[in-house]
């Protein structure tokens, strides 16, 4: 199958791989993944009818990187340099990600968490050009002959994002955009999927927010959320339609609110090989960063008892990683819940009170409570706390500030050494600010944050703040599902993910909770080897070409189809390709 309707990536005589294109002149010096600005040889300027249309000296993409940083260098706010960025991808994507790679540490949060969610709420103002693809309300009766408009006919990873939970700032509408475009730049710098592997969707079926569809300015379709079951017969349709056009997709939900993000990953994950990035991804992040905190504390994880606060697609995601990382650890089901204590917005989950029934299995039995003392119906975060002698306390509330000096200092009353991360994103949610967890634990807590936040200066030391963001674990799990051609995204994969990481960074950087993010390329190919590997021994993959691979060969295999952004010589062809 051709990569795209405009090229192909063809092998010449020696086996070197070089681009057929199938546009010539100026188009091409619009099309993101064909042009190469000033890059261009003069043997290609000939053939491709670039004579004269560009500057007479051809760079190297060296000097493009220097000429680009520079200008990079020269904006003011976060936002101008994300606005920068996403115009770079949009006019040359192999100089864009040789920038991102080349910068990672220092880029990810302006492309990321946690500028990203500022840009989802400007997304309607600051748009320019088109990317990726949109299923709406207004196009959803003819999305085939829409997803046939898709310039790329080898797409094997699909961000998907029905915009209802965006990080922890709610309903976004049409803006929620700017999030898998983001997940797919880090798929892309980090994963090594090939951009012209991948596409960003938004899934536009309206949205509650007023002030957006009041904004002369908004440009989603105007009208309340679909719910119930139009909006079921909505995705069914998205779903078919993607699986013809793409057989070989995988897709991550993204940012779906608790009420459909469990039911759609239910939904669809025997349909298409799929997985929900915040329930999943976030589940496996948490437990291996817990698993690597206790190993900071010369602890098991079964010696702990964990309480997290917010029980929304990410808390009890995480739940579930814990609950099945604790059973690992040695205890039986049972055992294991009764270490584990989940909050949501009206405090403990006990079986006594209503909740849905997504929550239902990790809700505490009344009688572990015998002996408790709690004003209320049941237990607030503090009590639970005090009460169940909480060693391990986990943000995913979304609620800035939650995490208050009382209920830290409650935590480091239980235990000499608290484990605390506030991974609600993006900065303004996080239930805690990483400074506050050191001081009012005078330099104990091991602390992570879902975004990033500079190291902590504590009487004298450096305390380096890990990011307990999916950001881990995505790339790997996607990319070893798009390589083994699963069946299935299975949770024995989703697990994998979180022990190749704490192993990795056991290895890799002992004294840490998580890695350095500039670590992330080395994690995401560690991660998406081991899951592969469990995919093959799970008999999961359709890939011929995995099978009957061992340990060493799946991690040589992951490593070889990294994609680099390096420019491919071109070659004109005197044809409209076919698709
Ligand atoms: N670090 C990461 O990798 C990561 C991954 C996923 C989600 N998150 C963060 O977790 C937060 C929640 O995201 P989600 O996808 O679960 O959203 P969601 O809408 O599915 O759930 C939000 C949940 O927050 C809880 N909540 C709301 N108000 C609360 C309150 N006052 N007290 C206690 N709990 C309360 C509720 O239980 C609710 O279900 C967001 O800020 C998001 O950025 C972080
Ligand atoms: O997007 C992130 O930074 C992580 C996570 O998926 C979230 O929703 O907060
Ligand atoms: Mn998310």
């Amino acid at each position: 199958m051709s990569v795209s309707r405009y090229y192909d990536v063809k092998r010449d005589e020696a086996g070197n791989r070089y681009l057929e294109v199938y546009v010539q002149g100026f188009l091409l010096t619009r099309f993101p993944l064909l042009n190469k600005g000033t890059a261009y040889t003069l043997e290609e300027r000939r053939q491709l009818g670039l004579e004269g249309l560009l500057p007479p000296h051809v760079n190297s993409i060296k000097e493009q990187l220097d000429q680009t940083y520079r200008q990079y260098r020269l904006l003011g706010s976060e936002m101008e340099k994300h606005i920068y960025l996403r115009n770079l991808q949009d006019r040359n994507e192999v100089l864009f990600y040789a920038l991102l790679e080349e910068h990672l540490e220092e880029m990810l949060p302006i492309l990321y968490t946690p500028t990203v969610g500022e840009a989802v709420r400007q997304f309607s103002h600051i748009y320019r050009y088109p990317r990726g693809f949109t299923a709406s309300t207004a196009n959803i009766e003819g999305i085939r002959e829409a997803l046939a408009n898709v310039p790329l006919n080898d797409v094997r990873l699909i961000v998907a994002t029905d915009s209802s939970a965006i990080l922890g700032i709610g309903d976004q509408g049409f803006g929620g955009m700017a999030i898998p475009i983001g997940k797919l730049s880090i798929y892309t710098a980090a994963g090594g999927v090939g951009p012209d592997k991948t596409l960003p969707v938004e899934l536009d079926v309206g949205t509650d927010r007023a002030d957006l569809l009041f904004d002369p300015l908004y440009l989603g379709v105007r009208h309340k959320r679909l719910s119930g079951e139009p909006y079921y017969a909505f995705m069914d349709r998205f779903v078919e339609a993607v699986k013809d056009r793409y057989p070989k997709v995988v897709i991550q939900w993204e940012d779906f609110a608790k009420d459909t993000a469990f039911a759609v990953l239910e939904r669809y994950r025997k349909v298409i090989p799929s997985f929900n990035d915040d329930i999943q991804g976030t589940g496996a992040v948490a437990l291996a960063g817990l698993i690597s905190a206790c190993r900071l504390k010369g602890e098991r994880l079964s010696d702990q008892r964990v309480v997290i606060h917010g029980a929304g697609a990410g808390g009890i995601g995480v739940a579930w990683a814990i609950l099945e990382g604790l059973k690992r650890d040695g205890l039986s089901e049972k055992e294991a819940k009764k270490r584990l204590f989940v909050l949501d917005s009206r405090g403990l989950l006990v079986e006594n009170r209503s909740m849905e029934a997504y929550k239902q299995p990790y809700a505490q039995q009344p009688q572990a409570l015998e002996g408790w003392s709690f004003a209320g119906q049941v237990p607030t975060l503090l009590e639970t706390i005090q009460n169940a002698r909480a060693t391990v306390l986990l943000g995913l509330s979304g609620q800035g500030g939650s995490f208050t000096e009382p209920i830290v200092r409650a935590m480091h009353f239980n235990t000499p050494r608290p484990i605390i991360f506030p991974l609600s994103n993006p900065t303004s949610a996080s239930e805690a600010l990483p400074d506050d967890l050191i001081h009012w634990t005078e330099g104990q807590a091991i602390v992570a944050a879902g975004s990033p936040f500079p190291p902590v200066v504590y009487n004298g030391s450096y305390y380096p703040v890990g990011q307990g963001n999916n950001a881990f674990v995505f790339p790997g799990l996607g990319f070893a599902a798009v390589l083994g051609q699963v069946s299935e995204v299975s949770d024995g994969m989703v697990l994998e993910a979180a022990y190749a990481l704490a192993d990795y960074t056991a290895r890799e950087t002992p004294e840490r909770v998580y890695p350095p993010v500039k670590q992330l390329r080395e994690v995401s190919r560690e991660v998406a080897s081991r899951v592969l590997a469990k995919a093959l021994e799970e008999g999961l993959c359709r890939e011929p070409r995995v099978q009957n691979m061992n340990a060493a060969q799946v991690g040589a295999f992951v490593a070889s189809r990294m994609w680099e952004p390096h420019y491919l010589p071109f070659r004109w062809a005197d044809r409209r390709r076919e698709d």
